[in-house]
């Protein structure tokens, strides 16, 4: 792929105080593609997330997002950051509904925050979004207290995709759902990729999501990223803890 990555990350260095959690990471992502970051618990998958939407500054190097360039040492400004983030979506690992709002509310909050649209339209786009995951009319009406585990993620997938981002990270999409749902919110993450010509970074621990979607998956171990590749390729690595961490079956007792 030749084309410019939509987001590049140089020699990332992230630090808790005196403690190390990336030690120089590069890694790109190409526009179209499904990455999954992958990695052991505690390797620092979420902190990479957070650096990547612009909620953690890296301690050292450099991301740069759509094209524009911003570093540990040069923050972007306000403005600037604002309209990065509105090219970006976002589903939390909770999915970080908010309890006191319906769907539609929670869908719509988006376009009323960053648009000026008048609110019957407001309404119909974000009615379109409820359809577009799968989620039935009748739900838009609800609050999340209302909805399954399965329907408060595909409620949360429509708010992050409300003002149509180009790329749309997800943490931990599957967390929390039975293995049937969870395959379920894998399908609808293909079909919106398609219909909403999406990027997506997805963290998850779930190996048959990265089976069942990712183009290519990042694996962080030891504050280094230590692999990237297709599924396929890094079960077969020559690196014997790469291909330990994606056949955990193989692992000797
Ligand atoms: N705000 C914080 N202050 C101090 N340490 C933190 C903070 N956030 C995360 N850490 C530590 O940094 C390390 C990496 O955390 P991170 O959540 O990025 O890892 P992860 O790979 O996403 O983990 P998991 O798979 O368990 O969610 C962990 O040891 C964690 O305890």
């Amino acid at each position: 792929m030749s084309e410019t990555p939509i987001l590049r990350l140089t020699g990332i260095e992230s630090r808790y105080g005196e403690r190390v959690i990336h030690a120089g990471i590069d890694l790109e992502v190409h526009r179209g593609e499904i990455l999954a970051l992958v990695g052991g618990s505690g390797s620092g998958k979420t902190t990479l997330l957070r650096e990547m939407i612009l909620l953690r500054q890296p301690e050292a190097g450099e991301i740069e997002l759509f094209g524009q360039r911003h570093g540990a040492r040069d923050r972007i400004g306000m403005e600037a950051e604002i309209s990065l983030r509105r090219r970006m979506g976002v589903l939390f690992q909770s999915s970080a509904l908010f309890g006191g709002l319906t769907v539609l509310e929670n869908v719509a909050l988006p376009l009323t925050e960053h648009t000026r649209l008048p609110t019957s339209l407001i309404r119909q786009l974000a009615m379109l979004k409820i359809d577009l995951t799968g989620l039935p009319p009748e739900s838009a009406s609800l609050y999340p207290s209302e909805l399954s585990g399965g329907m408060r993620k595909r409620a949360a997938l429509a708010r992050a995709i409300a003002l149509d981002p180009e790329l749309l990270f997800l943490d931990e999409p599957g967390s929390g759902l039975d293995p049937v749902s969870a395959r379920a919110i894998d399908h609808l993450v293909l079909g919106l990729r398609k219909a909403l010509a999406l990027t997506v970074v997805m963290v998850t621990h779930d190996l048959a999501s990265v089976d069942g979607i990712a183009d290519r998956v990042a694996l962080l171990g030891g504050g280094r990223l230590l692999a990237t590749g297709s599924p396929a390729a890094l079960r077969s690595h020559q690196n014997p803890e790469v291909r330990t961490f994606f056949n955990p079956k193989e692992m000797p007792a």
